[in-house]
């Protein structure tokens, strides 16, 4: 059985929203045990209130260690600048002894990602946060060209070979729409079933 852990930092929610059909494509390939699990929050509690951050996520709080239990981890950011957000990142910076013990090695890694904007940054987020999945020795999956959705041109739409991806708009007040959340089930999905084939 393989053992998939979707891990997200959300401020807005829009990630979180996107988490969840990521987790329900997961789910979707037989014999996968899903967690949805998020990154500790790094803002002052009244600083985030303040903030307007999303503050009731009912999906537990990681810890760095645990990532050496799954055997694929699928992992969503919301763009800091073209980069992943900080609270994430502070997480992945606490794998030190993960990596001194190679326990990521062979294991597979996705990322999904969110921005304002159309071109606002997601695919560099996605691309540089393989960097560090690589470092990890990690396999690197991403959304496939049979995720149709991604050549819709009907609409304004996220979704990228890179991973799934969707736009929040500058006040945040867009949500993942259909084709979105169809990109986000494909690719939880689909890094399912290769590590199924993997480290079923
Ligand atoms: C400090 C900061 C930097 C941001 N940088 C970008 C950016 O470079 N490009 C962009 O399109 N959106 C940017 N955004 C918008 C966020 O990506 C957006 O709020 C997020 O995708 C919403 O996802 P969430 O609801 O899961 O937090 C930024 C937001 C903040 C607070």
């Amino acid at each position: 059985m393989a053992k998939v852990l979707v891990l997200y930092y959300s401020t807005y929610g829009h990630i979180e929203t996107m988490a969840g059909a990521v987790a329900e494509g997961a789910r979707s390939v037989p014999g996968t045990e899903v967690t949805i699990k998020r990154v500790p929050e790094l803002m002052p509690p009244d600083v985030a209130a303040k903030a307007g951050v999303k503050l009731d996520q009912a999906a537990p709080v990681a810890n760095p260690a645990e990532l050496a239990d799954y055997d694929a981890i699928i992992f969503g950011t919301p763009t800091r600048f073209g980069n992943m957000a900080a609270q994430m990142r502070n997480f992945l910076d606490q794998t030190g002894g993960l990596w001194a013990q190679g326990k990521l090695i062979g294991k597979v890694g996705s990322v999904f990602a969110s921005s304002a904007t159309q071109h606002g940054g997601q695919e560099s987020t996605i691309l540089s946060f393989h960097t560090t999945l690589l470092h990890q020795g990690m396999v690197i999956v991403g959304l496939p060209y049979s995720f149709a959705g991604q050549m819709n041109m009907d609409e304004i739409t996220g979704g990228s070979p890179y991973g799934a991806t969707t736009l929040a708009k500058g006040d945040g007040s867009r949500q993942p729409s259909a084709n979105e959340l169809d990109g986000a089930r494909f690719q939880g999905r689909h890094v399912a079933e290769i590590a199924a084939k993997l480290h079923g």
